[in-house]
């Protein structure tokens, strides 16, 4: 346990409190892929607005295709229906409809990842894309109290001089966007491949961050670490293989930003119950909890926390605060803004302490 405040006494805390609690605590969101949030009711609703055709004759048999065996059977769902996204409105639409879950979630500060080249690639132009979610993003703010920031994330099944240009490409909204990441097919596509445009993005002072041990080793962990220089590792479930990692990791306090909800349904872990997460936490990990891909695999942020705190019923108050905190600590947020919701985070905790 790292840093828990002397002043919570979270074995008072009774169990029935746990999930209004688990429901209500500040939290942030590091590890959501926009293009993930968009619901088949969304993705029929802009192929209307913008003439695209589907191959898929409504929204319950768009549903029902989500049945995935792996990563890759995903994937390709998952940019089909990013297809209808066409307009800087839809974009903006797709961001809206995320924070307002979010917000129901009590989610603070959301860190969105967005996917340029799966748009470009159909013609949509960067700036399309990114003054959409910016907006969305600072209306998120104004609106509903909800700090967001996004970061731009390369597709590692293309080539590293695709990235290259995607980033010059980006260039223009620099300030739009507070860092990198790398998504996509990760098997067979170290982050060895991604170690020059990484490096570029470090001198541009941008924030680093990969998928790495979702379907990959625990080298790939490594290599993110060591050549891509990031700060934080998305997944990362598998470095419960590798023993010299897993110390590394406790030591080095790297944030992992997990996903159980998408880790079933990917079938990375057979159920909740074998989840790596409470070992990963145990060892002393910055782990954080996260919904990946919500539209597509079953739940936003607080359904990931209750599905897993259901499988674990030895859990509590001192579990659900610790995830929180690790949250906030792992953002990008600037520290003074990272206190005041620790505070709001503590308060809530103390409210839900039995009056003595
Ligand atoms: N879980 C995931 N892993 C890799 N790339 C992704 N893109 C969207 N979701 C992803
Ligand atoms: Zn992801």
């Amino acid at each position: 346990m790292h840093d828990m405040p002397a002043d919570i006494d979270f074995d008072r805390i009774p169990r029935s409190a746990l999930r209004g609690l688990l429901a209500r605590m500040p939290k942030a969101e590091l590890h959501i892929h926009i293009e993930g949030s968009l619901e088949p009711e969304l993705i029929f609703a802009l192929a209307e607005r913008n003439g695209v055709t589907l191959p898929y004759a409504g929204v319950e048999a768009l549903r029902a295709a989500y049945a995935f065996t792996d990563l890759q059977s995903f994937l390709d769902i998952y940019y089909a229906g990013a297809s209808v996204l066409l307009q800087e409105q839809d974009f903006y639409d797709m961001a809206w409809a995320y924070f307002e879950k979010a917000a129901q979630d009590h989610v603070v500060h959301a860190e969105l990842f967005f996917d340029p080249q799966t748009h470009t690639a159909r013609g949509v132009s960067v700036g399309t894309v990114i003054q959409g979610l910016s907006r969305a993003c600072t209306d998120a703010q104004q609106r509903l109290g909800v700090s967001a920031s996004l970061i731009l994330c390369f597709l590692r099944h293309l080539s590293e001089d695709d990235a290259l240009s995607t980033l010059e490409d980006a260039l223009p909204w620099r300030d739009h966007f507070i860092g990198v990441g790398l998504d996509s097919s990760e098997r067979g596509h170290p982050p060895s491949k991604f170690a020059r445009v990484f490096a570029r993005c470090g001198e541009l002072g941008l924030h680093r961050v990969a998928h790495a041990g979702e379907e990959g080793p625990p080298a790939y962990v490594e290599e993110a670490l060591d050549l891509l220089h990031v700060e934080r590792i998305d997944h990362g479930v598998r470095s419960i293989e590798s023993p010299a990692l897993m110390q590394r990791l406790a030591r080095e306090r790297v944030p992992l930003t997990v996903c159980p909800l998408s880790n079933v349904k990917l079938c990375v872990v057979p159920d909740l119950t074998a989840h790596p997460l409470p070992q990963l936490l145990t060892a002393g990990l910055a782990v954080t909890i996260n919904s990946d891909d919500p539209a597509y695999f079953g739940g936003y942020l607080n359904d990931n926390f209750l599905a897993l705190f259901a499988a674990q019923p030895q859990w509590g108050a001192r579990e659900a605060y610790e995830l929180a905190r690790n949250s906030l600590a792992a953002s990008f947020a600037p520290p003074q803004q990272r206190a005041v919701w620790q505070a709001a985070l503590e308060a809530e905790f103390q409210r839900a302490l039995p009056s003595a």
